[in-house]
């Protein structure tokens, strides 16, 4: 199984994507924003960072970056693509999931160990969780905040795209307390906080909080693997 993360000019976590890949037990391949080739991976994932320095709106220039149309006819085609923080930003200007992100409402760049429930287990990325977990994985960005209009969040609300949703504190602003969403199909999910950076036990959150080891984001890698598996 081979799952692509893509580097964009600004990208920060794609060596911990790559990583965590790796600890779920597929192959990650490297791949480049400028090219038009997905080198025939499985699985693709966004990471996370400040791409092009977040000008215009973070993720808006990725979004259009050459790779991008590869990526979004990957995704109509029921390739499973994951956004994590950044790259939800730019699955959102890309137009593959509902919604969009703003200035979290604080103004602030935050940064927590954030508690999340897995509210739909039915997508190629969380199919590893069992229903209504409860997980902790690290939060870190300035435009978190995702809203959209009152007909789309009843929509994606009614569907069953809300994937994750903040608990306890809502550490941004955003709509319904919604840190993630899908596409209709399941295949695409974008979430703000960051699974990649708890997956192995002593590098995630403090353990302290966290009710697991600290290594509640690996099965969302686990999960690619599982629904490609299925195929
Ligand atoms: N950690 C990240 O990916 C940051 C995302 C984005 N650049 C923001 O600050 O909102």
């Amino acid at each position: 199984m081979r799952v692509g993360v893509i580097t964009f000019p600004g990208s920060l976590d794609d060596r911990d994507a790559q990583r965590a890949v790796r600890l779920a037990g597929a192959t990650p391949v490297a791949l480049w924003h400028g090219e038009h080739d997905l080198q025939g991976v499985d699985a693709i994932v966004l990471p996370g960072g400040f791409s092009y320095g977040d000008y215009l709106r973070a993720g808006a220039i990725a979004s259009h970056a050459p790779i991008m149309a590869e990526v979004i006819d990957a995704a109509n085609k029921g390739v499973p693509v994951l956004g994590i923080c950044n790259g939800f930003q730019m699955l959102a200007e890309a137009r593959l999931i509902p919604g969009a992100h703003t200035r979290n409402a604080h103004q602030q760049f935050i940064r927590r160990d954030q508690k999340l429930r897995v509210e739909n287990t039915d997508t190629a990325w969380t199919n590893e969780y069992s229903a209504g977990a409860e997980i902790i994985i690290p939060l870190k960005n300035a435009d978190g905040r995702y809203i959209a209009d009152a007909e789309t969040i009843k929509r994606v609300e009614g569907e069953g795209q809300v994937v994750f949703r903040y608990v306890d504190v809502n550490p941004n602003g955003s709509m319904n307390d919604i840190a993630g969403v899908s596409n209709e199909r399941g295949n695409v999910v974008g979430l703000m906080p960051h699974p990649e950076h708890a997956v192995e036990a002593g590098f995630g959150p403090d353990t302290a909080l966290a009710m697991s080891s600290g290594t509640d984001g690996l099965a969302i890698f686990t999960s690619a693997i599982r629904a490609l598996a299925a195929v």
